[in-house]
């Protein structure tokens, strides 16, 4: 019988199983199983996926993150807070501010500190990508995908896409609490127009500082809160003009509320909170 410590930690309920790989050996070739095993609330410990905090060669750590079905994601916002979180406490790092490394590149993260404790996190997630190649998404419209009239499952719908890393798909509705989460983000997810998937996200415009939001994700379905799908509204919203740039956006998720700004610089910051959960030791 193996197995490892973790901890599961949360950005606005968006919960991952943490585990140290500078601490833990597990086979590479088990990591999406253990995935998919430890997100099931019944057979598992519960959670929307797993995050790996390992060594790196360009940075003090570098995160890994599977969603819920095994699937490896290329950037995680959430995720990002809680490493910080985890690494600052854990003393993986010296200072407050400090580079994280993941599958889309380096992020810079600072950590606010209350009697030794991180109590919120400021990530920059850097630049987004704006080209529908870089979402990806298919088509041969125009270079960007901005407004655009997309038909999913017989309906008729206009799209915002861009890429944090990680691929978003941003849809406007009059009412947040009635938007198709739940029946449209599954389909949109698998859409043969979004080569590498697409987390699909539904927004309400509340006025130029301040947007709802809900979200269906890649590989986990719905969840409490996606912080990359919130910096994608944000600069959806800019796009689209909506909201604008330098301006602190107030994202609210069904988790909570984060903080976006899209700086004239041309990098995403965003601010919230990370949490800790609880620890154990898994068995597998
Ligand atoms: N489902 C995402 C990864 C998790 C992103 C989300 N939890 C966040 O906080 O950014 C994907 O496959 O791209």
């Amino acid at each position: 019988m193996n197995t490892f410590s973790f901890t599961k930690m949360h950005g606005l309920g968006n919960s991952y199983i943490y585990v140290n790989m500078f601490e833990e050996t597990i086979p590479e070739a088990l990591f999406s199983e253990l995935a998919i095993k430890v997100s099931n609330v019944n057979t598992g410990i519960g959670a929307d996926g797993m995050i790996l905090i390992c060594p790196s060669d360009v940075a003090p750590v570098k995160m890994r993150i599977f969603n819920s079905d095994g699937s490896e994601g290329k950037n995680c916002g959430n995720g990002l807070r809680c490493v910080a979180k985890y690494a600052y406490e854990h003393g993986l790092v010296a200072e407050r501010s400090f580079l994280i490394e993941t599958l889309s590149g380096l992020v810079q993260a600072e950590v606010f500190v209350e009697n030794g404790v991180v109590t919120s996190v400021t990530v920059d997630m850097g630049n987004p990508r704006l080209k529908r190649s870089e979402v990806p998404m298919i088509g041969e419209e125009a270079e960007q995908v901005v407004a655009e009239t997309v038909e999913f499952a017989g309906g008729t719908y206009e799209i915002t896409a861009v890429s944090m890393g990680n691929p978003h798909v941003i849809f406007y509705v009059d009412d947040i609490t009635h938007a198709p989460v739940t029946s449209l983000g599954p389909i949109v997810e698998k859409d043969a127009r979004f080569p590498e998937g697409v987390n699909v996200e539904f927004v309400e415009v509340v006025n130029d500082q301040e947007l709802h939001f809900r979200v269906w994700e890649r590989g986990s379905g719905v969840t409490q809160a996606c912080g990359t799908g919130a910096c994608a509204a944000v600069v959806a919203s800019v796009l689209n003009g909506k909201t604008a740039r330098n301006k602190e956006t107030v994202v609210h998720l069904a988790g909570g509320d984060l903080v976006i700004t899209w700086t004239d610089e041309g990098n995403v910051l965003m601010t919230g909170p990370a949490e800790t959960v609880c620890t154990g030791v898994y068995y597998y």
